[in-house]
């Protein structure tokens, strides 16, 4: 369980985080997201004693400066460009296992694991963006640690990248890990994470699983179809109820749920074809979201 109490961080008059408080839990995807220059990258960097500000962020009870062997503990992959280009991946990987008494038998392991073990003696150098990110991810794993925590780690990766780390993730959490992970780009965390950091400006919007992020943000619409759609769209209008003509035979109903809209259609003798809950997306909840944020902010100021 990784605890982070009251975080914040000042750069001059900006306050990049502001009083964060959440926690995440372990044997779950947690998507860390928020929009450009909200404060997740500084949040990383705090998490990891990489950056002072104020407040704390605990692995089950111990700040990262506290923990014992930290490379054993928390995995972390910030900035995919911070290494040597003249090294190899092998040396590059060899020389943080030394460091932290991680044997070679476990650095040819990731280097596999992540799918770089034929180019392990290249340079770093002549490496693509998505070859770092991978060899990022391969030390971020070489302490097989508890807790993994990664910036953005689909940067740059084509498609089969992208589902290979999916995938990676999942297995991660599956074994009882801690994974916290940030992106900008929602369809990816939508199908990648259980649950979800939200900040917007630095504060928490929201901190919870998807599917109640989705909830809380978004409302519900029932898409009917029937021969009827006219008269069916006149009743309901009549009866109060958000209606819109979508196509000639579909209606869409805001805010309402399919009980009410079947009863609707069993009281005005209207023969349904279909009835269905329309599904919003995490980027619906996530707009909703952080403009609500905004404009409270702008509001209040
Ligand atoms: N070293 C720094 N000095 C001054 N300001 C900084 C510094 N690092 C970050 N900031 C500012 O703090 C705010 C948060 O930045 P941060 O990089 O943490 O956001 P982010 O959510 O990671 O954004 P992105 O998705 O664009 O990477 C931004 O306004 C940024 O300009």
């Amino acid at each position: 369980m990784i605890t982070i109490r009251e975080l914040s961080k000042r750069y001059g008059d900006k306050l990049a985080v502001h009083d964060l408080t959440c926690t995440v839990r372990p044997g779950v995807v947690t998507g860390f997201l928020g929009p450009n220059g909200a404060g997740k990258s500084t949040t990383m960097r705090l998490m990891l004693g990489l950056d002072r500000g104020e407040g704390e962020v605990l692995f089950n009870g111990r700040s990262y400066q506290d923990l014992p062997n930290p490379v054993r503990t928390v995995g972390a992959l910030l900035d995919a460009g911070a290494v040597h280009p003249g090294r190899s991946a092998h040396q590059h990987l060899r020389m943080i296992a030394a460091g932290a008494g991680i044997s070679e038998q476990r650095v040819r392991e990731v280097l596999a694991a992540v799918g770089l073990d034929e180019v392990r003696s290249r340079r770093i150098g002549g490496f693509s963006l998505g070859m770092r990110q991978r060899l990022g991810i391969a030390a971020a794993l070489l302490g097989d640690p508890e807790y993994v925590i990664l910036d953005e780690p689909t940067n740059g990766l084509d498609p089969e990248g992208v589902r290979w780390i999916r995938s990676l993730l999942r297995n991660l959490a599956d074994e009882g890990r801690t994974v916290f992970v940030s992106s900008h780009l929602l369809s990816e965390i939508a199908q990648l994470a259980d649950d979800l950091v939200v900040i917007g400006e630095g504060e928490l919007i929201a901190a919870q699983p998807v599917r109640d992020f989705i909830a809380a943000h978004t409302r519900t619409h029932v898409v009917v179809r029937t021969v009827e759609a006219g008269r069916f769209g006149q009743w309901l209008h009549q009866a109060g109820f958000q209606v819109q003509q979508e196509e000639a035979d579909a209606l869409v109903i805001h805010n309402a749920e399919v009980d009410a809209v079947s009863a609707a259609a069993r009281q005005a003798g209207i023969p349904i074809r279909e009835l269905h809950t329309r599904r919003s997306s995490l980027e619906d909840a996530f707009f909703n979201a952080t403009s609500t944020a905004t404009t409270y902010r702008g509001a209040a100021a």
